[in-house]
């Protein structure tokens, strides 16, 4: 399971928990603008805009799992089992396959507007990258700093939803799980009152009561509900320490720990990988990892984004820990 959030203090922050078994070696990439962007049924791009994200890259080709442009866009793949069905080429539509959708919105857009207008002519094409990397069933969100959108490739066709949580989990669709919303309007940050009866002394016995009823298991329904409320109620001072740190807490509200979710019937658990948070204003993707909580930041403006291949760090993963005596 994943989670993907927006923040905003002075600056735009965008970033994800990445939830999994295992990795697929991926990467801090970073896709100057001339960079060739071959796609299988539509044209190719030979400039565009400069993406930074995550990726693993194959054959030399970055198959990002979440990014942001040089302009602000940011975008994340979360699975979607079950519900994500891509559709056979469709003659009077621009056919991007799954592998091929964060770079076809991130290379040409800079606003969440114009993506809008632009997927009323796309279709999300039955096309693996290859058979080592085959179809994964993903749902995006699509994000910039005034709004974010959810889309969704299901049965009945290319859903957009107006997302105005900022937040993305897992299944089910996400209409129901913004209509599952309203089972917690109830909740609240401040210290409740006695509504349940007058003729009963109840006690605010604990700080946090309000938020009694807060999901806090690690389902992909559960993990929006708390993953929104922290987020709709975080505070935080707007200088970059403070931002992403806030940031960071948004996320660990809905990590998940290694033992407390077990993956089919072995001895697997999913744990979250990489925790990450891109200043989508000045185009540095921090992150941290399962073992390495401190943050380590690649700064996109300190490659040659006029050039042509990519740039990637690994990412750091063993735990730093800085000694005081
Ligand atoms: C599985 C990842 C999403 C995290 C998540 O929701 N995990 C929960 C797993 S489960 O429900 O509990 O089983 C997704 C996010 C981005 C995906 C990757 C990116 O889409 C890039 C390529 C795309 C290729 O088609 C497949 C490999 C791949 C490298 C993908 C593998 C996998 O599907 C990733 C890593």
């Amino acid at each position: 399971m994943c989670t993907a959030t927006n923040y905003t203090t002075k600056d735009h922050y965008f970033g994800r928990n990445l939830d999994l078994e295992f990795s697929y070696h991926e990467e801090v990439t970073v896709t100057p603008r001339n960079f060739r962007f071959e796609f299988r049924k539509a044209e190719p791009l030979a400039s565009h805009h400069a993406i930074i994200g995550m990726a693993t890259i194959v054959d030399g080709y970055p198959l990002y799992y979440d990014a942001t442009n040089e302009k602000g866009l940011s975008m994340a793949g979360l699975n979607f089992p079950e519900n994500a069905d891509y559709k056979p080429e469709a003659p009077d539509r621009t056919n991007i396959a799954p592998f091929e959708f964060i770079p076809w919105i991130l290379g040409q857009f800079e606003t969440v507007a114009e993506v809008r207008d632009a997927l009323a002519g796309l279709n999300l094409v039955k096309i693996n990258f290859s058979d080592a990397y085959p179809l994964s069933p993903l749902h995006w969100i699509i994000s910039d700093r005034e709004a974010s959108i959810t889309v969704e490739s299901v049965a009945e066709g290319l859903k957009v939803y107006e997302n105005p949580t900022q937040v993305l989990t897992n299944n089910p669709t996400f209409d129901i799980q913004l209509f599952n919303l309203n089972n917690f309007m109830h909740l609240s940050t401040r210290t409740p009152e006695n509504t349940f009866s007058k003729e009963l002394d109840l006690d605010v016995y604990s700080r946090g009561m309000g938020g009694i009823g807060l999901p806090g298991d690690l389902s992909s329904a559960s993990r929006f509900v708390k993953a929104v409320f922290t987020r709709m109620n975080s505070l935080s001072g707007d200088s970059e320490s403070e931002s992403i740190s806030q940031f960071f807490q948004i996320l660990g509200s809905v990590a998940q720990q290694r033992g407390c979710v077990q993956v089919g019937d072995k001895d697997d658990f999913e744990i979250t990988i990489y925790s990450s948070c891109c200043n989508t204003d000045k185009g540095i993707y921090y992150y941290t990892t399962y073992e390495n909580s401190q943050v380590t930041g690649v700064d996109m403006h300190k490659e040659d984004l006029d050039g042509s291949t990519l740039a990637h760090y690994p990412m750091i993963k063993g735990q730093s820990i800085r000694m005081e005596n």
